[in-house]
């Protein structure tokens, strides 16, 4: 394969409803895509990078100034285009790891298209269908939570996750456990809300039967994580602080967490990804796959990853209705709570011009 262009399209698609978190309310995405053409074919990527740097430090005008400026210059100048050799390509320049998952995406992507190989059997698939989980934002009343919280069950998602933050965490949780009763399967996501002064308020969500508390403290509070799983009897589960496979092997080992949330945005690629999933499968620790508020070209890919024989919890993998009313690809359809991984080429799927057209913002040419 022969790198002839990149393009890199904005893009503002605005969400069906507010989603706040701990870090704030996004009604509005604005998502940065990347498209490798070569000689042969061409491929997409998304980063996951948000506006604003609040879920981490990238945000999308940065990934998009690094990837013209420095990453897709030292792709184009690699001898030989494949998607294991972009990593090492781009290993000089440090972090950007979201800019640098989407521009490997691409060239996966690509490749794949090539050979005519869906993503899901590179990745090591072994389901062809992924229970889907769903995450539910902070809202302004625990009626308005209980509401939505049905609303999703009704729909079919098999897992209810909560984002949390402090003033809002043992009520809620309680009332969907009185409202929806034990057997649903609940977990939530406090975005390092918190620190190790709360550990007691934390500890308050014990008797509720969670599957999980997600990155209660900050991303580079490891130890601290490790202290707070002393007192805390529900598992932890790191998100932010897990940027690479390296990073899991630590949390484990130091006792900071019992399961993974794998997210390849964060992490610089799906196959950093896969490497994730092969620490935590080594050392006994599930793993989910998490979610950035992807288009459908991000979810299709993040559906494949799921269906890892390590993905053992149901990710946020949800379908393209719990965010955008039209999605720039074939909508992703929840059934009996599962979405399909796609079985195409490559993502298997890819954007549908007049859908795409209609939410770009913005499109430039790199020049190689
Ligand atoms: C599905 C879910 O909870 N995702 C993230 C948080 C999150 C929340 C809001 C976002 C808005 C724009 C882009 C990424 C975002 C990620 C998480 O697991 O921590
Ligand atoms: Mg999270």
């Amino acid at each position: 394969m022969k790198l002839t262009g990149v393009e890199l399209r904005r893009i503002r698609m605005p969400l069906v409803a507010p989603f706040r978190t701990s870090f704030g309310t996004e009604t509005t995405r604005d998502v940065l895509l990347v498209r490798v053409v070569t000689d042969e074919t061409e491929g997409w990527g998304e980063c996951v990078a948000m506006a604003a740097p609040l879920y981490s430090s990238e945000y999308v005008w940065a990934a998009a100034d690094v990837l013209g400026r420095f990453l897709v210059p030292a792709l184009a100048a690699l001898p030989r285009l494949d998607a294991a050799a972009v990593a090492p390509a781009l290993a000089p320049f440090r972090g950007h790891r979201m800019a640098k998952a989407a521009l490997e995406m691409a060239v996966l992507d690509a490749e794949l298209r090539e050979q005519g190989r869906p993503l899901a059997r590179e990745l090591g698939a072994v389901r062809d269908s992924v229970p889907c989980g769903v995450s539910v934002g902070i809202m302004d009343s625990v009626g308005e939570l209980l509401d939505t919280v049905g609303g999703f069950l009704e729909a079919g998602y098999v897992r209810i996750k909560l984002k949390i933050q402090p003033g809002w965490d043992v009520e809620p949780v309680r009332a969907v456990r009185e409202r929806f009763g034990d057997d649903v399967l609940l977990q939530v996501d406090a975005n390092t809300a918190y620190t190790l002064a709360d550990a007691r308020t934390l500890a308050g969500l014990d008797p509720f039967g969670l599957l999980l508390i997600e990155q209660p403290l900050d991303e580079d509070d490891v130890l601290g994580h490790a202290e707070l799983a002393k007192v805390v009897t529900t598992p932890i589960c790191l998100d932010e602080s897990i940027v690479s496979a390296r990073a899991a092997a630590d949390a484990i080992r130091l006792g900071a967490c019992r399961i993974v949330n794998i997210k390849p945005g964060r992490v610089g690629g799906y196959l950093e990804a896969r490497r994730i999933h092969d620490v935590c499968a080594a050392h006994g620790v599930p793993v989910w796959c998490g979610g950035m508020l992807e288009t459908g070209l991000g979810r299709a890919a993040n559906v494949a990853l799921a269906a890892l024989p390590g993905f053992v919890l149901p990710g946020d993998t949800s379908a393209s209705d719990r965010y955008y009313r039209t999605d720039i690809t074939a909508p992703f359809v929840l059934a009996e709570g599962h979405l399909p991984v796609p079985a195409g080429p490559g993502l298997g799927v890819e954007p549908l011009a007049d859908e795409l057209e209609a939410v770009t913002v913005g499109s430039e040419w790199v020049p190689l």
